[in-house]
């Protein structure tokens, strides 16, 4: 499944319509130039339509919203729905304000996402309505691990019945789900969580895999997480033989990427089926 869905990505270059932050935006459109896909960021409410209608899918990034933003992320939303493009919600920092709470919710109730991404203390504001997110990373207290790994995996399924998305929520194990089926993915380093914008560049990269697979959503973004997480896991055995720091440790996973093919993304991938 890894090898084709990747091959997708390669042969079929899809266009991603990035509406996101300010704060990783250029590694957003170097990682999916690097995974073989093409990225084309565009949020003046003016434009997105045109913009999301000749893209292959649309990233939906909340990281710096603002009204202008929020009112171009709903135009595009409903614009790439109605052309049946895949499209992913990120919601970075739900919980950690009333405007990223109640705009994450304006948004799942307008459009229907294929896929929503975000660390475990995000997608449990979804799941509960309301949250008390410390900022745009996760909250120690709430990380999955070896003994509630099960307890995730129950929650991912009900959030995508519940939202009729398929679900991915990241931190040291990954879990991406829909109602039926679960992966719990163990790829990745804890040095990720050190870097500003590894969550973004796995959304942008999840649209790609979306836009080049369309007709399966769940493994595609399986796929594209365990890119993300074998590329952090690469790039950390290439720091520490470099004596790197965590600027270089950034670029490391850009190059890792762009390294990457089909059969050594196939070979190091640490995926279970629940
Ligand atoms: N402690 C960790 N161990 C392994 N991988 C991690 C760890 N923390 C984050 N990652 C990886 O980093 C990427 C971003 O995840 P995360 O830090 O949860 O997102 P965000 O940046 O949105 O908070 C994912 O690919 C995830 O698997
Ligand atoms: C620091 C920060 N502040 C607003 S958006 C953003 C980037 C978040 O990136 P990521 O979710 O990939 O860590
Ligand atoms: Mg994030």
């Amino acid at each position: 499944m890894f090898k084709k869905i990747f091959e997708n990505v390669q042969n079929e270059t899809p266009l991603v319509h990035c509406i996101t932050n300010y704060v990783t935006v250029n590694d957003v459109a170097n990682v999916l130039l690097a995974a073989g896909g093409s990225p084309i960021m565009a949020d003046d409410p003016k434009e997105v339509e045109e913009i999301t209608a000749i893209c292959a899918a649309l990233n939906l990034n909340i990281g710096t919203l603002n009204e202008r933003t929020i009112h171009s992320m709903l135009k595009a939303g409903k614009k790439a729905n109605s052309l049946s493009h895949p499209v992913v919600l990120d919601p970075v920092g739900a919980g950690a304000s009333a405007l990223r709470t109640e705009t994450t919710f304006e948004l799942i109730d307008t459009i229907a996402f294929s896929v929503i991404k975000g660390n475990i203390s995000e997608m449990k504001t979804i799941y509960a309505g309301s949250g008390t997110t410390k900022g745009v990373d996760a909250d120690v207290s709430d990380a999955v691990t070896e003994d509630t790994v099960s307890e995730a995996v129950a929650f991912a399924k009900d959030l995508s019945a519940r939202t009729n998305a398929v679900i991915a929520i990241t931190g040291a194990i990954d879990i991406v789900a829909d109602s039926q089926k679960a992966y719990v993915i163990r790829n990745g380093h804890p040095s990720m969580a050190k870097i500003s914008g590894t969550g973004c560049m796995l959304s942008g990269l999840i649209a790609a895999f979306c836009g080049a697979n369309r007709e399966n959503l769940l493994d595609a973004t399986a796929t594209a997480v365990c890119l993300m997480g074998l590329s952090g896991e690469l790039a950390q055995e290439k720091a520490v033989k470099n004596d790197a720091g965590t600027s270089s440790y950034r670029a490391y996973i850009i190059d890792e990427i762009s390294k990457m093919s089909a059969d050594k993304l196939a070979g190091g991938v640490k995926i279970e089926h629940r």
